[in-house]
């Protein structure tokens, strides 16, 4: 499985911890910046991830920004993209469940890397329920 991911200069250091984890286990990932600390405005990367996944370069993707709502607005602009800001495993389930979550938005202000990587590893594991939840995800696909 191929993972873009991005971040502003608030999610970079949780990017790159994230980038490590995930290749560790053997998953390609698009790196699309930041890549320095240099302040950034987290719109950019956030439309940048959303459509690397939309067109298909990745199968899916990872935002981070200081909070993860920015860059998760961002993204949910694209069309085509569902991004969850997760802050908890239940919630990294259940979008996976229910939302078929096709991008994931983590801040960097806001959860511990310990919390990131598992919030990360539920929401890769986890598969799409289907059943009513694919006519909920077909009328976001179609607003
Ligand atoms: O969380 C964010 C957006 O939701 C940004 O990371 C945050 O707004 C950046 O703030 P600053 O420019 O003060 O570092």
């Amino acid at each position: 499985m191929k993972i873009a991911i991005a971040s502003d200069h608030g999610g970079l250091d949780l990017k790159e911890h994230l980038k490590e984890y995930l290749q560790e286990q053997g998953l390609e990932v698009l790196d699309l910046g930041t890549h320095t600390a240099e302040s950034v405005d987290y719109p950019e990367y956030g439309k940048a991830c959303a459509e690397a996944v939309v067109s298909g370069q990745a199968h899916r993707g990872i935002v981070c920004c200081g909070t993860g709502i920015g860059i998760s607005i961002a993204a949910n602009k694209v069309r085509g993209a569902r991004c969850a800001l997760c802050t908890d495993v239940y919630m990294a389930e259940m979008t996976r469940r229910h939302n078929d979550a096709n991008l994931l938005a983590l801040g960097g202000r806001i959860t511990d890397l310990d919390t990131a990587k598992s919030i990360t590893q539920v929401w890769l594991d986890t598969p799409f329920e289907g059943g009513r939840h694919q006519r909920r995800v077909d009328m976001l696909n179609n607003m």
